[in-house]
């Protein structure tokens, strides 16, 4: 390519720059009117709007002509959106810390980048921060394809006012990270109990007899692995990165498709989007044919369940409590009347939220 020809091009791309600017801060001038129009109204000076994102973001997903690949153009736009709702007032957003864990990628993804976001210790401590108001969301994982259920969050369900507002599915990669110069200096792994659990067999395989090591977190790990060069830490590329590790191995987890699934947490379900999921706690005496009968329902009218999954219930032991993700909005008229005729069955029946389902 000729110097002219360059110029060329590049000064377009300039000119495509400075139409898409002028655009993104015209669409943001029309969002801050949407938000004085809610003031005028006397709404609440919380402008989130999950269920609206979600439209937003399918209907992108819906035109994208490409070549940019949807996955792209969503993210796009939800920068755009996340930048447009700063304007009107950042959002504080608690979530599983420390910086660097995949629930913090799981935030970022969901509300974009201009958040305030509250790193904290552990998932009660989300919960607690979400529930006495102090960020107005907070995100936990909540089930990973590989391990299963995250029982504390489960637990932390059952007990609290919150709802679920949102889940943000997410690919996680898992990479070895050292400043061991070669494998065999490998003494010990840190990782989370899930991360250790998810690269088991690679473990067994490549570095049998290492002690393992769970900490708080992966990115905790990606610490405690930076102090001594005879560990290793199982971690995302990002903590890697973070704390100046050298990755060893990347992609070393076990199912090649390992995804984990986050809730959003907030204080109101957002309204029905037409691709929704809601999410139950259910329980009944127990008797034969009990679960059965409860979840006849949801069978007569033709409600798709996408999970179910028992947990002790705190009343009594070897009673069990039901966690039912189904799919649909609990103001759905089917829905609706599902539940009627359950609630009349169960001895717990919570809804624990309908939220617009994951977008990829
Ligand atoms: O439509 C609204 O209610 C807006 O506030 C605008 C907007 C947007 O940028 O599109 C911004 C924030 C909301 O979470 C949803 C959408």
């Amino acid at each position: 390519m000729n110097d002219e020809s360059l110029k060329s091009i590049r000064a377009r791309i300039d000119g495509i720059d400075d139409q898409i600017l002028a655009l993104i801060n015209e669409r943001a001038s029309a969002a801050a009117e949407v938000a004085h129009a809610k003031q005028a109204a006397g709404e609440s000076t919380d402008y989130y709007r999950p269920a609206r994102e979600a439209e937003v973001l399918r209907r992108i997903r819906d035109v994208n002509a490409g070549p940019l690949s949807d996955a792209d153009a969503t993210r796009l736009f939800r920068e755009i959106m996340s930048a447009c709702l700063a304007l009107q007032r950042p959002l504080t957003v608690a979530f599983l810390g420390p910086e660097g864990t995949f629930t913090q990628e799981a935030a970022l993804k969901h509300f974009g980048h201009a958040i305030e976001s509250s790193p904290l210790d552990n998932i009660d401590a989300v919960f607690r921060e979400v529930e006495s108001g102090e960020a107005a969301y907070g995100v936990v994982p909540v089930e990973n394809s590989t391990e299963g259920m995250v029982t504390h969050t489960l637990d932390r369900l059952l007990s609290s006012p919150l709802q679920i507002v949102g889940e943000v599915e997410m690919p996680v990669v898992h990479s070895l990270a050292t400043r061991a110069a070669e494998i065999a200096s490998i003494r010990r792994i840190y990782s989370h109990s899930q991360g250790l659990a998810q690269c088991r067999a690679w473990v067994d395989h490549h570095l049998p007899g290492v002690e393992r090591i769970p900490v708080a977190s992966t990115a905790e790990a990606a610490r405690l692995a930076s102090l001594d060069e005879t560990a290793a830490a199982i971690a995302s590329e990002a903590a890697a990165e973070r704390y100046d590790l050298p990755v060893m191995q990347a992609g070393m987890q076990d199912g090649s498709r390992n995804a984990t699934r986050f809730l959003v947490l907030g204080h109101e379900s957002p309204e029905p989007t037409g691709e929704d999921k809601t999410s139950l706690v259910i329980a009944r005496e127990n008797r034969p044919g009990g679960l059965a009968g409860l979840l006849a329902p949801l069978a007569r009218y033709g409600l798709n369940m996408t999970r179910l999954e028992s947990r002790p219930s705190p009343e009594g032991m070897w009673e069990y409590v039901f966690f039912v993700d189904l799919l649909g909005h609990a103001e759905d008229p089917d829905l609706k009347r599902a539940l009627g005729e359950m609630q009349k069955l169960a001895s717990l029946l919570k809804v624990l939220g309908s939220y617009p389902r994951s977008i990829a």
